[in-house]
C-alpha cells in the first residue's frame, strides 16, 4: 500500500536540466507509465523515486514519508531493469530468494515465498536452472519474481521488455498486466513504446526534454492530446498533422479545405487520425490525393497518400485494393478533427 507524491522534483547536472518541475501524485495501487523519447528524463525520474539519484530540488514522499534522505534499500521499492541483473552463478531459485536473504527475512518463510513468486510468473519448472540456461523472456520473469518475492510497497520497472523479441514482448506485457491486477502494488513503469504505455497504464505521463507534456488515462491522451508532440507520439501511425489557417471556421492548408470547425481565426495545425478519415466514392471527398504506399495489415489496409506537400495516412478496410499512384478521395469529419495553435503546438480547447 503506497501513494507516491512527487513534489516539484527537479534534477540538474550543472546547467543541464534532466527533469524539470515534475509534480504528480501517484495513487496507491496505480500503474503509472512514464513515456517519452530517449533522453526525456523518464529513467532519471524513476531513479529519483528509487533513491539511486538525488533530486536537486523537490520532495519525494512514499506512503506519507519524505524519503529524499533514505537509502534505496530503506525505501521498500523493488526494481526491474531491462538488463535483468541476475546472478549468473546462482540458479533461478537462489536468484529469486536473494532479496529475502539480504533483507534478513526469517529463513522459514523463504521457500514458500520463492515458490509463490515463481508460480506467479510460471517459472516453477525452471528453479534449478542457471540464468544462462534460460531464454530472454524467462530471465525477465526471474527478475520479476525477484521483485515480487519482496512484497514491496512499490514496483519500479525500467523498460523491462525492451530486450525481448516482438512476440515475447506481447506475452510478457500481458503477464505484467495480469500480475499488477493480482498484486495491486503501486507501479511506475518507464518505456518509450507508446503501445506498452497504452496497454499497461492506468495513467500515462508523456515527457519531452525533462518536462511533463500531459498526464492522463490512455484514452484521454489518445483522444485529447494536449499538444502536437503528444498527438504525434501516441498512436500508430502518428496523427496526421497539417499546418494551415483557420478563417471563419474553415481550415485552409496545402490543397486541403475543411469547413465548419470551431476556433478563432489564425494560423493552426489541424490533426486527424488515419482511422478517423473516411474514404469517399470517386472524387466526392474533401481531399483528393494520389496513393504513395499501400500496407496490408491483415485486419485493415493502411494507405499513405500525398496530400499537397505532405504524406497523410488513411486507414481503409481490409479488402481495399488499389495501386500506387491511383487517386483516392476521403473525408475528414469535423467531429474528429483536432486543432492546435501553430506557434506553440498547444491544443485549442474548442476541439
Ligand atoms: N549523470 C548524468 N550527468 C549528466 N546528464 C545526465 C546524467 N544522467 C542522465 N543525464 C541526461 O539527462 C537526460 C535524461 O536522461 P534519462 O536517462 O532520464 O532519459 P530517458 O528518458 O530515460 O532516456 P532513455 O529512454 O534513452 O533511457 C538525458 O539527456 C541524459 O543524457
Amino acid at each position: 500500500m503506497a501513494e507516491i507524491q512527487l513534489r516539484n522534483i527537479n534534477k540538474r547536472w550543472g546547467s543541464f536540466v534532466g527533469v524539470d518541475n515534475f509534480d504528480l501524485t501517484i495513487a496507491d495501487q496505480e500503474f503509472l507509465v512514464l513515456l517519452g523519447p530517449s533522453g526525456c528524463g523518464k529513467t532519471t525520474t524513476m531513479r529519483m523515486i528509487a533513491g539511486l539519484e538525488d533530486a536537486t530540488e523537490g520532495e519525494i514522499i512514499i506512503d506519507g514519508k519524505v524519503v529524499n534522505d533514505l537509502d534505496p534499500k530503506d525505501r521498500d521499492v523493488a526494481m526491474v531493469f531491462q538488463s535483468y541483473g541476475l546472478y549468473p552463478n546462482m540458479n533461478v531459485y537462489d536468484n529469486i530468494r536473494f532479496p529475502l536473504k539480504v533483507r534478513k527475512v526469517p529463513e522459514n518463510e523463504h521457500d514458500e515465498r520463492v515458490r509463490r513468486a515463481s508460480a506467479m510468473v510460471e517459472l516453477d519448472e525452471f528453479l534449478h536452472r542457471k540464468p544462462a540456461e534460460l531464454s530472454g523472456g524467462q530471465r525477465q520473469r526471474v527478475a520479476l519474481a525477484r521483485a515480487i518475492v519482496r512484497e514491496p510497497n512499490v514496483f519500479l520497472m525500467d523498460e523491462p521488455l525492451s530486450n525481448l523479441d516482438a512476440k515475447l514482448r506481447v506475452s510478457t506485457r500481458a503477464q505484467i498486466k495480469n500480475l499488477s491486477h493480482e498484486l495491486k502494488v503501486t507501479t511506475v513503469y518507464v518505456t518509450h513504446d507508446q503501445i506498452e504505455a497504452m496497454t499497461l497504464a492506468d495513467r500515462v505521463v508523456v515527457m519531452k526534454q525533462g518536462k511533463v507534456q500531459q498526464v492522463g488515462t490512455p484514452t484521454d491522451i489518445y483522444d485529447h492530446p494536449a499538444n502536437t508532440f503528444v498527438a504525434s507520439f501516441i498512436g500508430s501511425p502518428a496523427m496526421n498533422l497539417m499546418d494551415g489557417t483557420l478563417s471563419g471556421g474553415t481550415f485552409s492548408g496545402d490543397k486541403v479545405s475543411i469547413a465548419g470547425l470551431p476556433g478563432a481565426d489564425g494560423p493552426v495545425t489541424l490533426g486527424f487520425r488515419a482511422e478517423d478519415a473516411t474514404l469517399a466514392e470517386g472524387s466526392a471527398g474533401q481531399i483528393m490525393a494520389p496513393i504513395y504506399t499501400i500496407e496490408l495489415l491483415g485486419d485493415a489496409t493502411m494507405l499513405t497518400v500525398r496530400a499537397g506537400g505532405q504524406l497523410v495516412s488513411v486507414k481503409a478496410h481490409k479488402e481495399f485494393r488499389a495501386k500506387i499512384g491511383d487517386m483516392i478521395s476521403f473525408n475528414v469529419p469535423v467531429a474528429i478533427c483536432h486543432l492546435f495553435d501553430k506557434e506553440s503546438g498547444t491544443r485549442i480547447d474548442a476541439t
